[in-house]
């Protein structure tokens, strides 16, 4: 595997000192060592493939040769045997259990409650005044994650809960942990212990509701035709506290920070191509007009749709996809041994210059009718294969249902300032994205 001389690695150190982004580093890497290379950092010696068909061969063709992560990895320890976590039998009866809530008829279902927790969240804003939204977005993705696909009212539990949440988030997110799986993490048991607390109940509480329902005895909502994932879990004999907890957190995790970053990069980019925010109001104008929106406008918000595309290309917030080498294997005619660290770089195959014109502009239009094909597998936001995102449609219509929304409804200005990615659990706009807000005059 190609590795960098010495004077590319000043170059990376120089350009890690002037962008603050690791990103900085990997591109510098990928433009003078090439689509393949290793990281050679003391005990952070990854091998970094970028382009269509290594991401086919570690998503679909070769994935028997790879695990998704270790017994030391963060991940693991937090999410035990959630479905990001397991591999084989155990992963494939998790999956199938949760994705019949998250196809396209299930999720349109969604589509109103979405709308009520956007206005619930923008009545907030006071009209003229700066709003982070990279926080108001979180707020946001909490909200709907548990009020549709759990089925919870979250709104109560926020404040208490925001802080607990945002330390999971940290745990997993990179840092020394990588060179050094043992050290001490300290700060982190009281805060996780509180989230298990909350889930815990939730679990009981449901199983109570489902148990009553059984007996015929009168309940909040019907549980029989359940389009969350927590009913149908502990109707599952086979489901315990413990694994139905796993996915929850799971879901709850990978399911909101991935939106939340999904929304603040959107809102970031339209802030900052005022032409393009104009282009999909008047899209949101003719399509929905002062109504509320449908599954029939969802479908019609083609404009929108491309800067989504195009957002999720720029600002992957799964920007890689990691893996362990578990027996001998070859990606794209690079040797890789047993044990090594593999980095299918989403980030990087989304700014290939082989495959995209432009790669650094934003330009939804390459995403319409009339803008050129890439390769299958060099765009992989969702990733690919078996391990394709979940909740992938949930994501996209719920972005849909809240940017029409927020456009509808609010003028949204940048304030200029300097946004740049942060590798957290996500990648994310840091240190956030500020705009003024002004609500729009005229019908609602
Ligand atoms: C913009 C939003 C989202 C993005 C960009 C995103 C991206 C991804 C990517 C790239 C993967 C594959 C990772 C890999 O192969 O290593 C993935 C997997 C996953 N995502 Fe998402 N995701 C999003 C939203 C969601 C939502 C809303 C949910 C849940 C409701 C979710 C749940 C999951 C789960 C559980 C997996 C693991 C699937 C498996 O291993 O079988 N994601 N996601």
């Amino acid at each position: 595997m190609p590795v960098a001389e010495p004077e590319v690695g000043l170059k990376v150190l120089k350009g890690l000192a002037r962008e603050r982004s690791l990103l900085t580093a990997l591109e510098i890497m990928r433009q003078e060592v090439g689509p393949a290379f290793q990281i050679t950092l003391p005990g952070f010696q990854p091998a970094v493939l970028v382009g269509p068909e290594s991401n086919r061969q570690i998503l679909v063709s070769r994935r028997a040769h790879f695990r998704s992560r270790g017994p030391g990895d963060p991940v693991t320890k937090l999410l035990r045997h959630g479905v990001l976590v397991e591999d084989g039998e155990a992963h494939d009866l998790f999956r199938a259990q949760m994705e019949p809530v998250l196809q396209k008829p299930q999720v349109v279902g969604h589509i109103g409650r979405m709308q009520q927790y956007t206005d619930r969240v923008a009545q907030n804003w006071r009209d003229g005044t700066v709003v982070d939204m990279l926080v108001e977005m979180r707020r946001l993705a909490l909200l709907i994650f548990m009020g549709t696909l759990v089925d919870v009212e979250f709104g109560p539990d926020m404040e208490r809960l925001w802080r607990p949440i945002l330390r999971a988030i940290k745990y997993i997110s990179p840092g020394l942990w990588i060179i050094w799986p043992d050290m001490p993490r300290f700060g982190y048991a009281r805060a996780l212990a509180q989230l298990d607390d909350y889930l815990y109940g939730l679990i009981r509480e449901r199983r109570q509701r489902v148990a009553a329902e059984e007996t015929g005895e009168p309940s909040a909502s019907t549980a029989a035709n359940a389009t969350d994932l927590l009913t149908p879990m502990v109707r599952n004999p086979a489901m315990t506290d413990d694994l139905i907890r796993d996915q929850i957190l799971t879901m709850l995790i990978a399911g909101h920070d991935t939106s939340t970053a999904l929304l603040a990069w959107a809102l970031h980019l339209l802030g900052l191509y005022p032409e393009i925010m104009d282009k999909a109001r008047a899209e949101v104008a003719s399509v929905v007009g002062g109504e509320d929106i449908t599954l029939a406008h969802v479908d019609r918000l083609e404009y929108l749709d491309t800067v989504i595309k195009e957002t999720l290309r720029l600002y992957p917030p799964i920007h890689v996809g990691n893996r362990f080498v578990t027996e001998d294997t070859t990606i794209s005619g690079y040797d890789l041994t047993a044990g090594t660290r593999v980095m299918a770089s989403i980030y990087l195959s989304h700014r290939d210059e082989r495959y995209w014109d432009a790669p650094q502009e934003f330009c939804p239009e390459r995403f319409g009718p009339d803008g050129a094909r890439v390769p299958p597998f060099t765009y992989i936001p969702f990733g690919g294969g078996p391990r394709v995102c979940i909740g992938a449609t949930f994501a996209q219509i719920e972005a849909k249902v809240v940017l029409a929304r927020l456009i509808q409804q609010f003028t949204l200005t940048s304030e200029g300032r300097k946004v740049h990615p942060y590798m957290g659990a996500t990648l994310e706009p840091h240190p956030g994205v500020f705009l003024r807000v002004q609500r729009r005059a005229g019908p609602r």
